[in-house]
């Protein structure tokens, strides 16, 4: 199993943590989080603040990385500052997970169990594809998105950099939401959504 450091140790790092385990490719070397304020070792796993990260990948250069923070905002602010290539960045896919082999990941975006990527879908870099989220063909999904738990997105949907779906929404087919936008739990998306926006409802409205 190859190595990785986890960043962050909150509620979205236990459902990566178990995603590591089972995907059985990775073993847990560290997990860093600004709570700690040096590193110690417990049971064989560093702990630290996440400025140590690359002391640990000086200690072991074959180190993969994910960035298991569910905040958009901070999960961008942290895989600005720490300044590491791209592929240093893990892809985690659930084992429970169906991914078309015409699907496209980027480095550091966790797939939980029992989503389905489908052909042709495009999701970037440390994205959060979670639990039981439906991609459809033809998505476009930008860095740092959440797609969260039972979102369905229909054919040709573009979801922009930043966005945040929330919990079991719906986007009609064709749909754009912008960047940095949040789409409340349970709305129907069926026009498009500008950046900076927050929309929630059936079909959905625009929050000032
Ligand atoms: C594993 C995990 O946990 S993954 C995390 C998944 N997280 C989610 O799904 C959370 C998604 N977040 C939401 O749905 C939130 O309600 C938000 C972000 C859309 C809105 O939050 P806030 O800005 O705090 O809005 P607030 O609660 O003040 O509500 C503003 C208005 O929107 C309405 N509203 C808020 N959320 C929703 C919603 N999901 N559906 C319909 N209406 C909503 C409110 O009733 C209120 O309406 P009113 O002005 O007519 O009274």
């Amino acid at each position: 199993m190859d190595p990785i450091v986890v960043i962050g140790e909150g509620g979205h790092s236990k459902v990566v943590q178990d995603l590591i385990s089972s995907s059985e490719c990775y073993q847990i070397i560290a997990i860093l989080d600004d709570k700690y304020e040096e590193m110690v070792e417990k049971n064989g796993i560093l702990y630290g603040p996440i400025s140590s990260v690359h002391d640990v990948l000086a200690r072991d250069g074959c180190a993969k990385i994910v960035i298991a923070i569910g905040n958009n905002h901070v999960r961008a602010r942290i895989a600005q500052r720490v300044r590491i290539d791209d592929e240093k960045f893990a892809t985690l896919i659930h084992p429970s997970a169906v991914i078309s082999p015409s699907a496209c990941i980027g480095s550091g975006t966790v797939i939980m169990p029992n989503c389905v990527v489908n052909a042709a879908a495009k999701i970037g870099s440390h994205v959060i594809i979670n639990t039981g989220a439906i991609i459809e063909h033809d998505n476009y999904v930008g860095d740092y998105a959440h797609i969260s738990p039972n979102v369905t997105l229909t054919g040709n949907v573009t979801i922009e950099e930043g966005a945040h779906i929330g919990a079991s929404a719906t986007v009609i087919p064709g749909i754009k939401v912008g960047k940095w936008s949040i789409v409340g739990a349970g709305s129907v998306v069926i026009r498009d959504i500008p950046d900076f926006k927050k929309a929630v409802g059936c079909p959905t409205r625009l929050l000032d």
